[in-house]
């Protein structure tokens, strides 16, 4: 096999709030061109895991390593410009901003030019404008959504919204993708149809990590799953690999797949 990019390392990580684990010595990596699954049942950690790579959250001991740097002690903002982008598990969009306009705001996180020359509107700063303004359209197209550019936030549907979600990420321009069930409150042909675009937005070049309850779902569109359950990592594999395993049986039995 060719050597592959390593994209996101996570590398002995816990973290701890107050008496709780929630994420307990655990190690996984993603390599470039990867979508990689991350599952378990409500309360393994997963969001956690997003927190920690995302800077919301500092890990009490391990580390987060991004291209091979550490993410210790970076905020929110410097992980973003670093080229990591999330969605979460709830919404959050501007509702009284379009949708063309929530996607430039993604985009804004990577302008070079500050505020003053956005004030001064200097030749830069349009350009970077108008670039701006043609990636954001042509990522509203390709995620379906270009009818809806000039709809606010708030009034398009909730599979839209979702779908901005996805493409405002982007417009950061991120190397790793990090999506939180993206396709919660689907019903089973949406989340095919999800699943299917984000094979597509991995084939434009993005590294995916991706959080799903439905296992089926993550089965059929990721390249290796990390399994966690109460804070631990208990599988690592692939689809094929995770789906006869014992110990990942033994976590969802008697779990609905679909419940979130
Ligand atoms: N800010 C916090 N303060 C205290 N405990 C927290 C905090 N965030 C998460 N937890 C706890 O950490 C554990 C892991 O939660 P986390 O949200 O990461 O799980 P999850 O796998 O994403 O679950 P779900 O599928 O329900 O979203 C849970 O016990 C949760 O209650």
């Amino acid at each position: 096999m060719s050597e592959r990019t390593r994209v996101l390392e996570l590398d002995d990580v816990t973290l701890r709030f107050g008496g709780l684990t929630a994420l307990d010595s655990v190690s996984f990596h993603i390599d470039e061109g990867e979508i990689l699954g991350m599952i378990g049942p409500n309360g393994a950690g997963k969001t956690t895991a997003f927190n920690a790579i995302t800077g919301v959250y500092q890990v009490t001991s391990g580390e987060v390593r991004f291209a091979g740097r550490s993410l210790a002690g970076l905020k929110r903002h410097a992980i973003t410009k670093l080229g990591i982008a999330r969605t979460f598990q709830n919404i959050r969009l501007f509702g009284s901003m379009t949708a063309l306009e929530n996607v430039l705001v993604g985009a804004d996180a990577n302008h070079s030019t500050g505020v003053l020359s956005a004030l001064f509107r200097t030749a830069k700063h349009r350009r970077e404008e108008d670039d701006g303004h043609e990636r954001g359209m042509e990522l509203l197209e390709f995620m379906g959504l270009a009818s809806r550019a000039d709809e606010l936030a708030a009034n398009l549907s909730y599979g839209d919204q979702r779908r901005l979600e996805i493409a405002r990420a982007m417009a950061t321009g991120p190397k790793l993708l990090c999506l939180d069930e993206p396709a919660a409150g689907f019903n089973p042909q949406e989340k095919a149809q999800l699943m299917e675009l984000i094979r597509r937005v991995r084939d434009r070049g993005f590294t995916v990590l991706l959080i799903e309850h439905d296992m089926r779902l993550v089965m059929g569109v990721t390249d290796r799953i990390v399994v966690l359950e109460f804070g631990k990592k208990i599988a690592e594999g692939t689809p094929a690999e995770i789906r006869d395993n014992p110990a990942v049986i033994a976590a969802y039995l008697g779990v609905d797949e679909d419940a979130s």
